[in-house]
C-alpha cells in the first residue's frame, strides 16, 4: 500500500489578504465524471465518497496563465475543521492500530502553514488537533474492549515524546537541564530505529495524557520568527505504544505522530544567528527527506536515510503498517515557491509503497511458531522442474513404470515463488490412468497435429484431442502456461539473485562506510553516550546517576581498567572516603569545553553556570567585559594594549591550559567559544566573527586530524572524556592551522553569552 498523502490548506491569517490567495482546491476531471455517473446510477454512497477534493492547483510562477495541478488522496480546504480532518484521515487508522499494525502520521510543510495546529491544535475542544483526538479514540476503544471481554483483555498505553533539535535527540519528558550535549543515541533494532534511553510513561486516561503532553510541550524548542510567532524549531515525535493482553497473547503496536519543523526561506525570515543555525539544521533534514523520497520513488539502491536523524527515525517506506502524510499549505502568494516545492515532494511521497504488515503477537507459555512466517518461510517448497524441459508433454503412463526412473529428466533446478501455492506439478500430473489407447496407437496422423517439442524423454502416449473435454483442454493449457512461467521465473530468479547479491554487498559496504563516517558503530556510540552522560552528571555533582551511567557504559568497553577504576573511585567517593580530586557540587560550574553548542546557551545557564553565577552577576559581567584583555596576555604576537584594571579577577583565564577541569572561574565566553569549535559543526563555526566558510572548514579538518591521532594512540582516553579531541584553551585554539591570535580575539569578541 502507498503512503496516504492528504493536503490541508490553512485559512488566511489576519495579516494576509484575500487578494493574494493563489492556491485553489478542487476535484480532478476523472473524479467529477465518475461522480456524475454514480449519481445518475443512483449510487449515492460512492458519489459522496468522491465528494472530497483531491487536487491542489497553483499558478506557474513563471507564467501566471498556466496552472500546475497536484493530485492527492484527499484535499482539505481552509474551511475544514479539526474534527472533519480527524474523522476522515486518522480515526480509521485506530482500528488498524488495535489489530497490530503500526501507524505513522506526520505533518509536513513550510513554516507557518499549520502543522502544529493540525497535530496539536488549540486548547478548546473544537480546536484540538489530531494527537489529542487520536489518544481520545485509543482510550475509548480500549475501554470498549475491556468492557466487552469482561476485563479478560486489557489495554496498556505507553507514551514517549522526543524532539530532534539540531540533529540531536532530546527526551521531552525530561526537563531541559537534564539534557546531555550529545543527546540520546539511536540504534537499529530489528529493522526499526529506536532511541536509546528514552522515557516511556504509562498513561491510563486522556486527562493524564493532556497533563503529560502539555508539560512536555513546554520543553519543546519553539521561538518566534518573522514567519510564525510560535515556530517549532524541532521535529517532535510522539510515540503511543499500545499493548493488548488477552489470556494467551499480547499484541503490541505503535502509533507515531510527528510534527515536523517547517522549512524556511531565510531570505524572508530575517533570522538571527541562533535561529539561522536552527533553520539550517531544519532545512538540511527536510532536504534529506526530499532526497530519500526521490531515491525511493526512483527505486535507487541507496536511500540516504542515515544522513539525518529525522529521516532515520521516520524511515519512510521502510516501516511496516500505515503511513499518512498531511501536507500543510498556506494559500497565499508569499509562499509561492515554497508551496510548489512542498507540493512536489508530497506528490512524490504518494508513490512510496509501504509494507502493510502487522506486528507479531507475543504468546504466553511455550514458544509457538510465528503467526506471520517470514517471507522465506511463506515461499513454496522446492518444486522439481522436471517438466520445464518438456513442458508440452503429458505425464508418462503407468505401464512404463519399470523404465520410468531412468527416463525421468534430471531435476534441473528449483523455483521459489511468493504467489499462493499451487499443487506441485507431480500432483497435478498424477493422471487417472488414461483409458484411451496410446498416442501412437491412434496412428501417426495424430502426431502431425501436435508433435512433441522435446525429445529428451521417450515419447509418451497422448490422449486423443477428439476425446478431450473442454475442461481437460483448459487444464492442459493451464498446466503448460504454469510450466512456462516456472521456467521464466527460474531464469529471472537466478538473475535477480545475482543482482541482489551484488546489491547486498554494496549496501553492506555503504553501511560500513556510513558508520565510519558517523564516527563509530552504534554499540560503541551507545557506550560513548553513556560515558558522556556520566561525565556530565558527575560535573553536576549527581554522583549516583554518574555511577549508573559508567556502569551502563562498562559492557561496551569490557576489560577497560581505566573505566573500572573510575567506577571504583566514584563508589569510594560516594561512600564518603577522601578522593584525590575534589568532589563536584551542584554549584560548581561544569568542566570547560563541556558546554552545549551556541544554540543551547539560552537553555543552559542554570545548568552550566551554577548557583554562584546567579548570585554574582556583577562578577560575571566584569569578567565577560574584561576577558579579552586577559586572554591576550598569553598569546604570542602583537595585540592591542588595553588598560588592565580587572587583572586579578581574570587571572585564571590567562592560564586556562593549566586549569583543572572544574575550575569555577573560567569565563563563560571562552567556554562557549571552545564548545562551538569543539562541536566541529562547520555551520556554527562559520558564524563566528572573523571566520568564514573556508576557515571554519580548515578548523574542523585540523580537529579531525587530531581526532584520528588521538583515537589511534589511546582510544579509551578519548572515550573517557569526550568522543573527540577537545580544545581546552584559547591558546590551543590559536595554534590551529589558519587561526592566529587575532582570529581568536575576533571570534571571542563576537560571542555573546
Ligand atoms: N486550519 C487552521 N485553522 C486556523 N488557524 C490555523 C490553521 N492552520 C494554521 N493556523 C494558524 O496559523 C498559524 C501558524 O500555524 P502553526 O504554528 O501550526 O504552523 P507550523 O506549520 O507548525 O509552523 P512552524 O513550522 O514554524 O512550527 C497559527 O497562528 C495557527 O493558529
Amino acid at each position: 500500500m502507498s503512503v496516504r498523502v492528504v493536503a490541508r490548506v490553512r485559512p488566511l491569517l489576519k495579516s494576509e489578504r484575500e487578494l493574494d490567495v493563489i492556491v485553489r482546491t478542487g476535484t480532478s476531471a476523472t473524479t467529477t465524471e465518475a461522480k456524475l455517473r454514480e449519481t445518475e446510477n443512483g449510487d449515492r454512497k460512492l458519489a459522496a465518497l468522491r465528494d472530497r477534493d483531491n487536487v491542489v492547483r497553483i499558478p506557474n510562477p513563471k507564467n501566471e496563465g498556466e496552472e500546475y495541478t497536484f493530485n492527492f488522496n484527499a484535499v482539505y480546504d481552509s474551511d475544514v475543521v479539526q474534527q472533519e480532518l480527524f474523522d476522515a484521515e486518522v480515526a480509521p487508522t485506530i482500528k488498524h492500530l488495535f489489530n497490530g499494525f503500526d501507524v505513522t502520521l506526520f505533518a509536513y510543510g513550510v513554516t507557518g502553514t499549520g502543522k502544529t495546529h493540525t497535530m496539536r491544535g488549540g486548547k478548546s475542544l473544537a480546536d484540538r488537533g489530531v494527537i489529542p483526538r487520536l489518544l481520545s479514540g485509543i482510550y475509548r476503544r480500549s475501554r470498549k474492549i475491556e468492557k466487552d471481554t469482561n476485563g479478560e483483555t486489557t489495554v496498556k498505553v505507553l507514551l514517549s515524546y522526543y524532539e530532534i533539535y539540531n540533529d540531536k535527540v532530546y527526551d521531552l519528558f525530561e526537563p531541559p537541564e537534564k539534557r546531555t550535549l550529545a543527546g540520546l543515541p539511536l540504534r537499529d533494532n530489528g529493522g526499526k530505529t529506536v532511541v536509546c534511553g528514552l522515557t516511556e510513561k504509562p498513561c491510563t486516561n486522556l486527562k493524564e495524557f493532556e497533563g503529560l503532553y502539555d508539560q512536555a510541550n513546554n520543553n519543546r524548542s519553539t521561538s518566534a520568527t518573522k514567519l510564525n510567532a510560535h515556530s517549532s524549531r524541532s521535529h517532535a515525535i510522539l510515540g503511543v505504544k499500545i499493548a493488548i493482553t488477552s489470556s494467551d497473547k499480547t499484541i503490541v503496536s505503535k502509533a507515531s505522530a510527528i510534527d515536523l519543523a517547517g522549512s524556511e526561506d531565510n531570505r524572508r525570515t530575517e533570522n538571527d544567528k541562533e535561529r539561522m543555525v536552527e533553520s539550517a539544521s531544519i532545512n538540511k533534514s527536510l532536504f534529506v527527506l526530499a532526497q530519500c523520497v526521490e531515491a525511493i520513488t526512483k527505486k535507487q539502491h541507496r536511500i540516504p536515510y542515515r544522513e539525518s536523524k529525522m529521516t532515520r527515525i521516520l524511515s519512510l517506506g521502510q516501516n511496516n503498517g500505515l503511513t499518512v502524510m498531511i501536507l500543510n499549505l498556506a494559500p497565499v502568494r508569499s509562499y509561492h515557491l515554497d508551496t510548489i516545492s512542498s507540493l512536489s515532494v508530497a506528490n512524490r511521497t504518494r508513490k512510496i509503497e509501504v509494507r502493510e504488515i502487522e506486528n507479531d503477537p507475543i504468546f504466553k507459555g511455550p514458544a509457538r511458531p510465528s503467526m506471520r512466517p517470514s517471507l522465506a518461510a511463506s515461499r513454496q517448497p522446492l518444486r522439481p522442474l522436471t517438466a520445464t524441459v518438456n513442458v508440452n508433454m503429458p505425464a508418462p503412463v503407468a505401464k512404463d513404470s519399470a523404465k520410468k526412473d531412468e527416463e525421468k529428466p534430471l531435476k534441473a533446478f528449483s523455483v521459489f515463488s511468493d504467489r499462493p501455492q499451487h499443487k506441485p506439478l507431480t500432483q497435478i500430473r498424477k493422471p487417472e490412468p488414461l483409458k484411451r489407447t496410446s498416442f501412437y496407437a491412434d496412428g501417426p496422423t495424430m502426431r502431425s497435429i501436435k508433435p512433441p517439442r522435446q525429445t529428451l524423454a521417450p515419447i509418451p502416449s497422448e490422449p486423443s484431442f477428439c476425446d478431450l473435454s473442454a475442461a481437460k483442454i483448459e487444464e492442459m493449457v493451464e498446466k503448460k502456461v504454469e510450466e512456462m512461467l516456472a521456467v521464466r521465473a527460474v531464469s529471472e530468479q537466478s538473475r535477480h539473485n545475482q543482482v541482489q547479491e551484488l546489491n547486498d554487498q554494496l549496501q553492506r559496504r555503504l553501511a560500513q562506510l556510513e558508520q565510519r563516517i558517523e564516527g563509530t558503530e552504534d554499540a560503541r556510540a551507545e557506550g560513548l553516550s553513556y560515558l558522556l552522560m556520566a561525565k556530565q552528571h558527575q560535573a553536576r555533582g549527581e554522583n549516583s546517576s554518574a555511577l549508573k551511567m559508567y556502569q551502563l557504559a562498562l559492557p561496551h568497553f569490557p576489560h577497560n581498567e581505566k573505566l573500572v577504576s573510575k567506577i571504583a573511585a566514584l563508589k569510594e567517593r560516594m561512600q564518603g572516603k577522601p578522593s584525590a580530586r575534589p568532589s563536584v557540587t551542584a554549584a560548581s560550574p561544569p568542566p570547560k569545553g563541556r558546554f552545549g553548542s551556541m544554540l543551547s546557551l539560552k537553555k543552559e545557564p542554570t545548568l552550566t553556570l551554577g548557583k554562584r553565577q546567579a548570585e554574582d552577576e556583577s562578577y560575571m559581567d566584569q569578567t565577560v567585559d574584561a576577558i579579552s584583555d586577559d586572554e591576550s596576555s598569553f598569546m604570542d604576537g602583537p595585540r592591542p594594549k588595553k588598560k588592565r584594571n580587572t587583572e586579578s579577577l581574570h587571572q585564571n583565564d590567562l592560564d586556562l591550559d593549566a586549569l583543572d577541569d572544574f575550575d569555577p572561574t573560567v569565563s563563560p565566553k571562552t567556554i562557549h567559544l571552545l564548545s562551538i569549535i569543539n562541536s566541529r559543526d562547520v555551520s556554527q563555526i562559520q558564524l563566528l566573527k572573523g571566520v568564514g566558510m573556508k576557515k571554519a572548514e580548515a578548523i574542523v579538518d585540523c580537529l579531525c586530524e587530531m581526532d584520528q591521532s588521538s583515537v589511534s594512540t589511546d582510544d579509551m582516553e578519548m572515550v573517557s572524556d569526550q568522543p573527540q579531541f577537545q580544545l581546552s584553551s584559547l591558546a590551543e585554539l590559536s595554534t590551529l592551522k589558519g587561526v592566529g591570535v587575532r582570529t581568536v580575539e575576533s571570534m571571542r569578541s563576537g560571542v555573546f553569552v
